[in-house]
């Protein structure tokens, strides 16, 4: 094994973060966090992924804890709520975690909820911030073209600013935009851009308006940056439910883009129940400054995952180093 990594495992921990509401079918969140010349770092793409797309997220990690962040050009960023695909009754509590957010991003076409779910859900979400509030919705794939034309119509009376994700495949996407250019709702290119294989070649040719970067999937802010340059549109800095200290890594992302007309998806820290840190990375008056991240030592006993799942997360990290060595 080389030094490098024995270093990164002799002081990798693992831990398990409950959440505070269900969110893409989680009720914890595992990640690991270790510690670089530099600070903090974090490793946690989730448990599904395949080694391939999970090393680019361990280059990400190297990256945020051995080099320095690229210069900022702003200390606070505006962020959104998350709204997960909850019943409407429960959206008041749900908000009242995001102190001060203006927008609020709401999850739909959850598998097992309906449309009148999700009408249900964004009336309430708009009934709560009012006129003035920016709501966009994240379907993650999850619609078919007659699916997501049907959906957006009904949704967009609610004033959207814009779809994320609404089908999977680019091809879909392409056609979706053409069927619903009256309704003027932006297409945003989350997985579209996360998982295609070559990102910075996607990001030249994808459709839709709008760009969802996240630091980690895409190998890291450097990365990710050149990333969001390439695809020549607004760029939205959405977290991946890590802990504080991998969303510091996102916080200096979103720093760093020259442009930022869109408040990001950072806020994530509100849906957790338990994080590594006393003082995470919560909205205060809709924004959170940027700043890196250090754990309680305590916490990080407290959350510890167990036996099993840590050599399994330390197996994880030795084959994704190897396939970054390539
Ligand atoms: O963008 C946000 O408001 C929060 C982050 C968020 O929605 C996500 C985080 C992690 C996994 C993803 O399924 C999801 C997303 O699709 O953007
Ligand atoms: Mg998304």
């Amino acid at each position: 094994m080389d030094a490098f990594l024995s270093d990164v495992l002799s002081g990798l921990r693992v831990v398990s973060l409950p959440l505070a509401t269900r969110f893409r079918g989680l009720t914890v969140r595992e990640t690991a966090v270790f510690e670089g010349p530099m600070g903090w770092t974090e490793f946690s793409p989730f448990v599904e992924y395949d080694d391939d797309e999970a090393s680019r997220w361990l280059a990400a990690a190297y990256d945020f804890g051995w080099t320095a962040a690229p210069p900022g050009v702003r200390e606070r960023i505006m962020v959104n709520a998350t709204m997960p695909a909850v019943a409407a009754a429960q959206v008041p509590e749900i908000l009242a975690r995001f102190s001060g957010c203006r927008t609020v991003k709401v999850k739909v076409a959850e598998p097992g909820t309906t449309l009148a779910d999700d009408v249900a859900r964004v009336a309430e979400v708009r009934r709560m911030l009012g006129a003035e509030g920016r709501i966009r919705i994240d379907a993650n794939g999850a619609w078919n073209v007659d699916e997501a034309e049907h959906a957006i119509r009904e949704l967009s009376v609610f004033d959207l600013e814009y779809v994320e994700q609404p089908c999977a495949h680019t091809a879909e996407l392409q056609e979706l935009e053409g069927r619903i250019d009256y309704l003027d709702v932006p297409i945003a290119v989350d997985e579209g851009l996360r998982k295609a294989l070559d990102p910075l070649g996607a990001a030249r040719e994808l459709p839709g308006r709008v760009v969802i970067v996240k630091a980690a999937p895409l190998g890291g802010i450097r990365s990710a940056l050149a990333i969001a340059t390439a695809s020549g549109r607004p760029a939205v800095v959405s977290s991946a439910l890590e802990s504080s200290i991998g969303l510091s890594m996102g916080l200096h992302l979103a720093a760093a883009l020259p442009e930022l007309d869109y408040d990001c998806g950072l806020g994530t820290a509100a849906l957790l129940a338990a994080d590594v840190t006393d003082d995470p990375l919560l909205p205060e008056n809709g924004a959170i400054e940027v700043r890196r991240v250090a754990p309680r030592p305590a916490l990080l006993d407290a959350f510890a995952a167990d036996a099993e799942r840590t050599s399994w997360w330390r197996e994880r990290i030795t084959r994704c180093h190897a396939l970054l060595q390539r």
